[in-house]
């Protein structure tokens, strides 16, 4: 299971999240990345972690004033990128330009959806994978795998059915390292979680339950 935590626009210490995702990953042998704002992911990537953008623009260079380009986020140290996150929505042809924006540069690509049927029409534009967070149940105490694993399932037959190379996620809620156990139990390859490691009084203690059952 792969776990992505993204920092979203949290007041947290992006450099105290990393160095204990890249401790946990180190001590346990589990894949886990960090995606803070884009202004800070050459810090973040320097302290040796995995590290994800939040989002790209479909962008090249050019004049396009206010784009986060994929080449930006590559050349600071990033590995792959989220987009579409629910809290950044785009248009279609935008996801689209945005997977082909990171695949240009060789980030890996994480394309979130709201419901299985968005899980389908973005596994169609051939990302690496894909990631169902219900929005109801984003920054929540209850774990999408707890709340409503038909969707996390659904999701996962939507993907094989479009693309069986598409591996799905699913976040909104995850907190525990049984949540993590229960998501891969219905099929996902990894969790994506912002809240519960971003708002920890103890982020470290918080990614060592989270890896404890994989
Ligand atoms: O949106 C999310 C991750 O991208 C999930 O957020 P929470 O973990 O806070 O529910």
């Amino acid at each position: 299971m792969f776990i992505l935590v993204n920092l979203k626009a949290y007041p947290c210490d992006p450099i105290e999240v990393a160095t204990a995702a890249r401790d946990v990953a180190e001590a346990s042998g589990a894949r886990i990345a960090v995606s803070p704002q884009a202004a800070d992911i050459a810090r973040v990537a320097d302290t040796g972690v995995e590290t994800w953008a939040q989002h790209v623009s479909p962008n090249a260079h050019g004049s396009h004033t206010g784009s986060t380009l994929a080449e930006a986020v590559a050349d600071n140290g990033a590995e792959g990128t989220l987009i579409n996150h629910s809290e950044n929505r785009l248009k279609l042809a935008d996801i689209d330009g945005s997977v082909h924006a990171a695949e240009r540069t060789e980030l890996e690509t994480i394309v979130c959806a709201n419901n299985p049927a968005q899980v389908g029409a973005a596994a169609a534009l051939g990302p690496d994978a894909v990631a169902v967070e219900p929005p109801e149940l984003i920054g929540g105490d209850v774990s999408v795998s707890t709340a409503d694993p038909g969707i996390v399932e659904d999701a996962v037959a939507a993907a094989e059915a479009v693309d069986p190379a598409v591996d799905v996620f699913c976040g909104a809620g995850v907190s525990t390292g049984d949540d993590v156990v229960a998501a891969g139990d219905l099929g996902a390859a990894g969790v994506l979680l912002a809240s519960g490691v971003a708002k920890a009084d103890d982020p470290k203690a918080v990614l060592e339950d989270l890896v404890s059952g994989i």
